[in-house]
């Protein structure tokens, strides 16, 4: 993706700062008394609506970023948001005032998201891309979906349901908070997509955890 690994690192140490200053983070142990046996990860794929429309869900409920909408809209609580702050930020503060507890990811592009938002949000877990740091982990993953993924198979998951996963050719409208629609995928995100399979490939393969994908 041609990042700058260097600015990946100052990220890191940027969310540090902000979560010592703002007294608001949680640690990994306090997340994995959250997460049960069985998981329910939602991405903001299209397939995410008739998702939610189906049966009720049993177990740790991980919303990714964007995909906190829709779940609020069908009127359910995520217990974890995993974001990089591009979603829409105003639902995951509702989520995060209801009860979620918000898994904040540091990188060179959005740094500036870090200072506006961190602030306002409570029982945050770090994460970045580079080394972790003592309160900033890094439990692997690359988008927000499959990072939900990787984390909780490290926090002791045993099954993990996929919901709203499509990595296909369109971007589900949860996405981006300026998407009204469902919205035919643009080059960098396909690059993202295609490296999210890869990685939830290789967890499938190489995990404990056992990935169903609705
Ligand atoms: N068709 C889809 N459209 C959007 N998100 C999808 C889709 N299929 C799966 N997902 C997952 O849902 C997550 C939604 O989060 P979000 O839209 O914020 O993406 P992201 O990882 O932050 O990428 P970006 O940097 O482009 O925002 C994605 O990370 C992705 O893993
Ligand atoms: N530097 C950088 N890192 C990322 C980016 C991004 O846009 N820039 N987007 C991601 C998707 O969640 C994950 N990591
Ligand atoms: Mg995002």
């Amino acid at each position: 993706m041609g990042y700058d690994r260097g600015r990946d690192r100052e990220a890191a140490f940027l969310l540090r700062e902000l979560l010592l200053e703002n007294k608001n983070y949680i640690l990994a142990e306090d997340l994995k008394k959250r997460i049960s046996e069985r998981v329910h990860v939602f991405g903001a794929g299209p397939s995410l609506e008739k998702a939610l429309g189906g049966e009720k869900f049993e177990g740790t409920l991980i919303a990714a970023d964007g995909a906190t909408s829709a779940l609020l809209e069908y009127g359910i609580t995520p217990d974890i948001i995993v974001t990089d702050l591009d979603g829409r930020f105003e639902d995951i503060k509702r989520a995060n005032e209801l009860g979620a507890y918000v898994v904040v990811h540091a990188h060179g592009d959005n740094m500036d998201k870090l200072r506006a938002y961190v602030p306002k949000l409570k029982n945050v877990l770090g994460t970045c891309q580079t080394e972790p740091l003592d309160i900033v982990y890094n439990f692997g993953g690359f988008t927000d979906g499959d990072r939900a993924v990787f984390l909780a198979e490290e926090l002791g998951a045993r099954e993990i349901i996929l919901a709203g996963f499509d990595f296909g050719r369109i971007v589900g409208k949860w996405s981006k908070p300026y998407l009204k629609k469902h919205t035919p995928i643009w080059e960098s995100k396909k690059k993202k997509f295609e490296i999210a399979q890869m990685l939830l490939d290789w967890l499938k393969k190489n995990g404990r955890a056992r990935i169903i994908n609705l």
